[in-house]
């Protein structure tokens, strides 16, 4: 029978090969860094991380071995974003300020080593990757519950940003507040969306009739909620936990599988994989001609190319009223049935991004 110490050397010289092997990983991280760098190609290539996962996720089964997949994307995601970091360290701009749930989402791809910036809107995301002050930037997209976040759709409409890649976050909200009795709340803070998930929460516990403060983000509502003891924020874990504000509640949102959708934007085009999902936007010639969008539509249907989201907005531009289609569907850009159905509507369809599909779609 093997000691707790006879355990724990066994453990050390483990965790000294790995080191190892983990050091000679690098050493050809690092050469495909050059290779990258001398041809100017993506470091962020998220189908090769994606196939990775795949297959060591199938050897880990058919060995036997303790690691799921969960524990395997945790592990291996940390050191594909250290990887990348070796080939090229690149900023990232995320939905500020620290605590948000979007700056969960960047951590959970990017790691704890890259360099991040946090800004106040989505819209200077966009701007900061337009200028290239940053190579990637996080935001959230739609939400289970609430729905699209229209301005990242509208940035999108607008901006020569892509979407590289997608996640799913599940999301939970805490009550936080310095208050000890929760008469004594005059105010609560939280994103738009914040108040939105908990409404049976606010309406049960009477919350509902006292002043409801939105702000940008909940780690905004944190900081607010932190300084002032006569309040609360719906926020995030993590945001009460780093500005120190106590939690009255937890998971008070009103649908608990609540997940939240969020897209990571740069300026390159992926490589194809088995797995791929692919964002447009469609401003159609004739619409107002009854049938466009069902014609639009057919297009695809023949080529049997399957649509997981159609959402339309309001076109916002000068000439009236008008729409256009946000549409999510499978496939990438490049494959020949996809071009086929594309380029009929070549001057009605801008391409926003073609990336591996994320787990858990809502
Ligand atoms: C090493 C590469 O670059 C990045 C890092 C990866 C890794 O650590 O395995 C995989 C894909 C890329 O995001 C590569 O493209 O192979």
């Amino acid at each position: 029978m093997k000691t707790l110490d006879d355990c724990r050397r066994s453990i050390d010289a483990i965790d000294n090969e790995m080191l190892e092997l983990l050091n000679k990983r690098m050493k050809v991280v690092e050469r495909v860094g050059e290779i990258k760098n001398a041809s100017g190609g993506a470091i962020y290539r998220p189908e090769r991380e994606k196939a990775i996962i795949e297959r060591l996720e199938a050897q880990s089964k058919a060995n036997g071995g303790a690691l799921n997949k969960s524990a395997i994307e945790a592990i291996f995601l940390e050191i594909f974003a250290v990887s990348r970091n070796l080939e090229r360290p690149e900023k990232i701009a995320y939905l500020g300020p620290e605590g948000t749930f979007t700056h969960q989402a960047a951590e959970s791809r990017f790691g704890a080593m890259s360099d991040y910036i946090s800004l106040s809107s989505i819209h200077s995301v966009f701007k900061t990757l337009e200028s290239k002050r940053a190579k990637f930037g996080v935001v959230p997209i739609e939400n289970s519950k609430d729905g699209i976040v229209g301005e990242t759709l509208d940035l999108l409409a607008k901006s020569s940003v892509k979407i590289v890649a997608e996640l799913y976050m599940p999301i939970h909200m805490s009550f936080v507040t310095k208050a000890t009795k929760i008469e004594d709340i005059k105010k609560i803070y939280s994103k738009d969306k914040g108040f939105g998930q908990c409404r049976e929460f606010l309406s049960e516990h009477n919350l509902i009739n006292i002043e409801h403060i939105p702000v940008e983000s909940t780690a905004k509502a944190a900081i607010l909620a932190s300084e002032d003891p006569n309040s609360a924020a719906i926020c995030s874990h993590i945001a009460a936990k780093l500005y120190k504000v106590p939690t009255m509640f937890e998971n008070i949102e009103d649908e608990h599988d609540s997940s939240t959708r969020f897209v990571i934007l740069s300026d390159f085009k992926n490589g194809i994989s088995e797995h791929d999902k692919t964002s447009i936007l469609v401003k159609l010639e004739d619409a107002k001609e009854a049938g466009s969008l069902v014609h639009f539509l057919q297009d695809f249907d023949e080529e049997n190319i399957n649509l997981s989201k159609i959402e339309s907005r309001p076109s916002k531009d000068q000439s009236g009223f008008g729409y256009w289609f946000y549409i999510d569907f499978y496939g990438h850009i490049d494959e020949p049935h996809i071009q086929k159905v594309l380029s009929k509507h070549d001057a009605e369809v801008t391409w926003l991004g073609s990336y591996v599909k994320g787990e858990d779609e809502l």
